[in-house]
């Protein structure tokens, strides 16, 4: 584990180990602290889980978000790699992925001065499949905690999901990009009949009540879709949305007035802005000033 001071104060603690072996890089994350945490002011967790099509990406290119947040935010965020195709399948990804939050939210008091008591959980492309799955099958997170022996149920502390120009239906993509197979058939194996059961946009209201005995409310969701994305159709985000209406979720999408490509877009200021008046809008309606 490396400490160091990014700009303005941001405490960078980077590539923690989120296994017990510890020996994958990939396993593991880097985490952002803003400057001058309170305890009598606690703040909300940021999960940003890139994207690259589950065969490419690595947390060490989204640091500048970390500390964007962090500084401007004054949210600690928490950037995780994963294995990657084709070296691992769905799940795989979206377990490693579960077990850097719940290790993160078990090691949290040695880094911070009160516990965290919400997460918003971003992804952009790949990694917005991954997020809003997170949401709607707690399994990932309830299998994670158990392997962290958390005493807390992370699932419950999820207040917001963030897909950034996500894929989230592998049947629609494959499609509208026939192509995508090049990367879909190493992440979900070749038989495709498979396809619609992992997807967010087939999750259906029954999945949800064998689930919401215990949590009966979807966390509020944010869609963010630039119409410039060259990569991933508009489709996709509207056709998740109708989705997450039918499951009587709170869903806001963002398109217009952003300009980004499919990557570009995370450089954007509006992108930056929409995303973190988010968390801080939601935060502030449990935490009034
Ligand atoms: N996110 C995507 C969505 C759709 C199509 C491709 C991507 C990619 O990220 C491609 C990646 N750079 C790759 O080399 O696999």
């Amino acid at each position: 584990m490396k400490d160091h001071k990014a700009q303005a104060g941001v405490k960078v603690h980077s590539s923690i180990p989120y296994t017990s072996d510890g020996q994958n890089p990939k396993q593991t994350y880097d985490v952002f602290f803003p400057p001058n945490l309170q305890p009598e002011s606690p703040r909300p967790l940021l999960v940003y889980i890139h994207g690259g099509a589950w065969r490419t990406g690595d947390k060490s290119e989204y640091s500048y978000l970390g500390t964007h947040f962090a500084q401007n935010y004054n949210i600690p965020t928490l950037v995780p790699s994963y294995r990657l195709s084709p070296k691992v399948t769905h799940p795989t990804h979206l377990q490693d992925v579960a077990l850097a939050i719940s290790h993160f939210i078990n090691t949290s008091h040695t880094h911070l001065p009160s516990p965290i008591t919400q997460i918003y959980i971003s992804g952009h492309s790949a990694g917005g499949f991954m997020s809003t799955l997170l949401s709607l099958l707690p399994e990932y997170l309830d299998k994670a905690d158990a392997e962290t022996s958390s005493p807390t149920r992370t699932y419950t502390l999820i207040k917001g999901i963030i897909g950034i120009q996500g894929i989230y239906s592998i049947p629609n993509l494959l499609s509208v990009w026939p192509s995508y197979s090049s990367f879909i058939h190493p992440a979900f194996g070749a038989d495709t009949s498979l396809y619609p059961l992992t997807s967010p946009t087939h999750i259906s209201p029954s999945t949800l009540t064998n689930h919401s005995l215990t949590h009966p409310t979807l966390p509020p969701y944010l869609l963010i879709h630039s119409p410039n994305d060259e990569l991933v159709d508009f489709g996709q985000t509207k056709d998740l949305e109708v989705r997450l209406r039918a499951l009587d979720a709170d869903v806001e999408v963002v398109g217009e007035g952003l300009k980004g490509t499919h990557f570009g877009v995370l450089k954007e200021a509006a992108f930056l802005k929409v995303l973190g008046d988010f968390v801080e809008g939601q935060w502030s309606k449990s935490h009034p000033h």
